[in-house]
């Protein structure tokens, strides 16, 4: 029947938290593995506990904001977008119960890779992937609106999973963040400050296809630390951005150039939709079924 099955209730006395994952400023994430109920069932599930501080969130009024999104990620279920099995509170703290990614942080991995570059083969295989999680959250009316290495995971066997981060550890500090974040993903839309709407994710998706292949994305905005520098290469970052300003280094693959041209284009409504990306030859090269896997999955709208 579709009897609404009432998600379990969770305490943090039913796990056996390890050890902290990073130290989000605004919240932590453990590791973390569910204790056997009473009947010795249920134990030995490994989860990410994401913690909240309620103080912060009264303190930047977000509350509201996180439990909207709570809600939609607890209905997302891809293999490209990463699971939020449940939620729970205490007195002082709100429990995320995140699906753990086992080889963690996409940018934290590129640190380590030989001029932080993928192979062709790993970035082709990535941006199957990719593209197949933002058709399925596009068509639940989900922007993500901040695609980057930073939030994104990698699972066993390479799969990547999409993760949110923005609302959750970053929320309360996002309008500083999003004042003084990296423009590296910024589409010129957003620089216009005009409405925007899920274009803004098929161009930040244009940027991390340069900067798998690059090690770097297209318009670096080499983050600098002295005030005004930084304010003059913003507004240089923000000029380049607005004109597609920018050029591939002459070991790009030409095919791998084509998609990414046809991401990053000025005009939302000219930039590749995502059914045509998972068609695109160099994609189809690297992961050749992922148009029939989003068609087969029901998520591509039908055009
Ligand atoms: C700074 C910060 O908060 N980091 C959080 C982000 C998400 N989070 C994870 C989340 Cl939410 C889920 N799975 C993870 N796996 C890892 C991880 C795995 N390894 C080998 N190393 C790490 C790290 N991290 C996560 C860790």
């Amino acid at each position: 029947s579709s009897a609404h099955r009432p998600t379990r209730v969770w305490t943090l006395s039913q796990f056996e938290t390890g050890r902290a994952m990073g130290k989000g400023k605004f919240g932590r994430v453990y590791i973390a593995r569910t204790k056997a109920d009473r009947e010795g069932n249920g134990g030995g599930f490994i989860c990410a506990l994401k913690l909240l501080y309620k103080k912060d969130c009264v303190m930047y009024n977000v509350q509201g904001q996180i439990r909207r999104e709570v809600e939609i990620q607890m209905n997302l279920r891809h293999p490209n977008v990463l699971r939020l099995y449940g939620y729970f509170h205490d007195e002082g703290r709100v429990f995320l119960m995140l699906e753990f990614a086992a080889k963690g942080e996409m940018y934290k991995i590129m640190s380590k890779l030989d001029g932080r570059r993928w192979t062709e083969a790993e970035a082709g295989r990535f941006t199957g992937q990719m593209a197949d999680g933002l058709a399925y959250l596009h068509s639940k009316h989900v922007i993500h609106r901040d695609i980057k290495p930073e939030n994104l995971l990698v699972g066993l066997n390479d799969v990547l999973k999409i993760a949110d981060f923005g609302w959750s550890v970053h929320a309360p500090g996002d309008h500083r963040r999003t004042a003084c974040g990296t423009l590296d993903y910024m589409p010129p839309e957003m620089i216009e400050d005009v409405p925007h709407g899920h274009q803004v994710d098929l161009w930040a998706f244009g940027i991390l296809i340069f900067e798998w292949l690059e090690g770097t994305p297209p318009f670096d905005s080499q983050d600098t630390f002295n005030a005004n520098r930084d304010y003059q290469e913003a507004a240089h970052t923000r000029g380049r951005i607005r004109k597609g300003d920018y050029e591939f280094p002459s070991h790009f693959q030409p095919s791998a150039a084509d998609l990414v041209n046809r991401l990053l284009q000025i005009n939302p409504k000219e930039r590749l939709p995502l059914d045509r990306v998972m068609q695109h030859p160099w994609v189809r090269k690297w992961d050749a079924d992922v148009y029939e896997r989003a068609k087969s999955g029901g998520y591509l709208a039908d055009t």
